[in-house]
């Protein structure tokens, strides 16, 4: 329709697996010198990727976690071990490549793609693509984080960002951000959305005691109470109770599903990003590809209400698409294994 946004359209475009190479995938990896199904979840990423692609042998050497980072209004009521300083720091930090996800994606042969969509802070660097919708949310304990235009927006630079980036050749993407108390807009969400009771997903996030903890759960009480984001209608969710990474990160889903591409989900906060987009197109669940199981409390939960079952459990909470893009040499793998071994018929291996 001619007057549907960027985000509405993106998410219009979104189609289902092709069926066709799913097919195919499962014929090759059946024909291949290995008992049936012994690879396990090999097999699976195999044929989801074939199914997301429309390929059997995609090449998805161009790699890129997009690390979007923002900060969050409701600091201000002592939610996180850290201080909001640290988000701009660092930033600072993944753009001098001194990060654990600058470590990882070196390790694996991905770019480190940073985003300023909401840090509050005038950042400055040659590398960082500055699309700040705003320097940090409101305090979701007495209002809405943002406006739904502004929350439209922040999707909107996630989409384009994927596609940027496709346009530069990338073909596979992992989610990341930085945000400090990003987990309190996080959880809030997790509840609205699920209807799940805040205390079962709430977590310490960056390390909180238990006295921080349960205002931590009251703040989110509170959130809920104060704005009654509407459950049915997730950029009411993600306006009221989010924050500028998580919209931006469910526009980097929506893009990379709408161009055929899969997305590898990190922990927790990328995770509500994850569901909020699955909410906005169901169908770009199937280009989401799990990651890790993140030690914060609710992510199991979350990871079950999206469908995703995590593939690496390393106890990490880091954020920044470290669990991601640690993954993506499995990802790889499951592609390499389809393509590049021997049938029985080329092996001259017996079947029975
Ligand atoms: O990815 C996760 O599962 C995860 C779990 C806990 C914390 N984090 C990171 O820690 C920050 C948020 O924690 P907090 O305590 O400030 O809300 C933010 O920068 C996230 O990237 C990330
Ligand atoms: C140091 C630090 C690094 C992070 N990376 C992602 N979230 C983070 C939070 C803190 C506090």
């Amino acid at each position: 329709m001619e007057n549907e946004s960027l985000w509405e359209r993106t998410a219009a475009r979104i189609g289902g697996l092709d069926e066709a190479a799913m097919a195919k995938a499962e014929h090759k990896l059946d024909r291949l010198t290995k008992p049936p199904g012994s690879l396990g979840r090999l097999e699976e990423l195999a044929r989801q990727l074939a199914g997301i692609t429309g390929e059997l042998k995609p090449d998805l050497s161009n790699k890129a976690v997009v690390v979007m980072a923002g900060d969050h209004g409701v600091c201000a009521e002592g939610v996180s071990a850290f201080p909001a300083a640290v988000t701009p720091q660092m930033v600072l930090n993944f753009l001098n490549g001194g990060a654990a996800v600058n470590v990882l994606a070196r390790h694996v042969g991905a770019d480190v793609v940073c985003v300023d969509i909401g840090v509050n802070a005038e950042l400055n660097h040659p590398e960082l693509l500055v699309r700040k919708v705003r320097p940090g949310t409101d305090n979701i304990a007495v209002g809405p984080a943002m406006s739904r235009d502004e929350a439209a927006r922040a999707i909107e630079v996630g989409i384009r960002i994927a596609d940027e980036l496709a346009e530069r050749g990338y073909r596979l993407f992992a989610t990341g951000e930085m945000g400090i108390g990003n987990t309190t807009p996080s959880s809030a969400m997790l509840a609205a959305l699920t209807g799940a009771e805040a205390a079962d997903v709430v977590g310490r996030g960056t390390g909180i005691g238990d006295e921080a903890l349960s205002k931590k759960r009251d703040v989110i009480r509170r959130a809920l109470d104060v704005n009654r984001p509407d459950a049915n209608d997730p950029l009411d969710v993600l306006a009221k109770v989010g924050g500028f990474e998580i919209a931006g990160l469910v526009g980097v889903i929506l893009g990379a599903a709408a161009r055929r591409c899969p997305v590898v989900v990190d922990g927790f906060i990328s995770s509500v990003a994850a569901l909020a987009a699955a909410r906005i197109a169901p169908l770009a669940a199937g280009y989401m590809l799990p990651s890790h199981l993140s030690q914060e409390l609710g992510h199991r939960l979350l990871l079950e209400h999206i469908g995703l079952r995590p593939i690496l459990q390393m106890d990490m909470r880091l954020g920044e698409g470290t669990g991601a893009v640690l993954t993506f040499p499995i990802v790889e793998a499951a592609v390499k294994l389809m393509n590049e071994m021997a049938t029985f018929e080329s092996a001259g291996v017996s079947e029975q």
